[in-house]
């Protein structure tokens, strides 16, 4: 992907190429070298559907914290569109979230961006589990908003699937309030009941 230089301002801002619908991504700081594709990486083509529609799991499990409706306190974020390439979902920030008074916790923050980046994950047809999350805290996010997530990938390489996403308050088009890179790992089935106590 050519980067205009025109998006590029300051030395610590650095346009990161990715697979991004709306084009490169500009980040603080540079990328992790841990959770951006390496030279060989399997681009996801452009338009192409994603292997596995949707995931069984959760139409038959509701605990999960990020997306169960089974979880008190949990975020019961909602997929909102998957376009074949990308993941949309949503959630809405409540009193049992909250970090400092008022506004939502960055570790809730961070939950929700491994919510979605798994779904983009699962969706490639694999078992994935997160073995790398990075976020970047941009604009706190008050108590009553609801958070529009984003996620795509942006190569698999072997077993390790690199995915990115964006968070923003109130609309698609809100700001940005939190962005995150992750590395999936792919794993045998038996990763889910091996280390299980009960
Ligand atoms: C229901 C559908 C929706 C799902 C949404 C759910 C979202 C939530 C997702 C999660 O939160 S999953 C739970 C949190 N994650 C975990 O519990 C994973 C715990 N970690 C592990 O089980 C293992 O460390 C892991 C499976 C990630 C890797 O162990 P393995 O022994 O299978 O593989 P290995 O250590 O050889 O790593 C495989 C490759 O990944 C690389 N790798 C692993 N962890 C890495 C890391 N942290 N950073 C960078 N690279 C990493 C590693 O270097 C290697 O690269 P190479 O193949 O090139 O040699």
């Amino acid at each position: 992907m050519t980067i205009p230089s025109d998006r590029v301002s300051g030395e610590d801002l650095e346009v990161w190429a990715s697979a991004a619908p709306d084009g490169p991504v500009r980040r603080r700081g540079p990328a992790s070298s841990r959770t951006t594709p390496p030279a060989g990486a399997a681009a996801p083509a452009a338009g192409a559907p994603f292997p596995r529609a949707s995931s069984p799991a959760r139409d038959d499990y509701q605990g999960c914290f990020g997306c169960g409706g089974d979880s008190p306190s949990g975020l019961r974020i909602v997929e909102t569109r998957v376009d074949g390439t990308s993941v949309e979902a949503e959630f809405a920030v409540r009193d049992v979230h909250q970090g400092a008074p008022g506004l939502a916790h960055g570790g809730l923050l961070a939950t929700a961006m491994d919510e979605v980046l798994g779904s983009v994950a699962w969706r490639l047809g694999g078992r994935y589990v997160t073995g790398r999350l990075e976020t970047d805290f941009l604009a706190p996010v008050p108590v009553g908003a609801t958070v529009r997530l984003r996620a795509w990938c942006n190569g698999v390489h072997g077993r390790k699937a690199y995915v990115e996403g964006e968070g923003r308050i109130g609309a698609p088009d809100g700001p940005v309030a939190v962005r995150a890179a992750a590395l999936f790992v792919e794993v045998p089935e038996e990763h889910f009941t091996k280390e299980r106590l009960n």
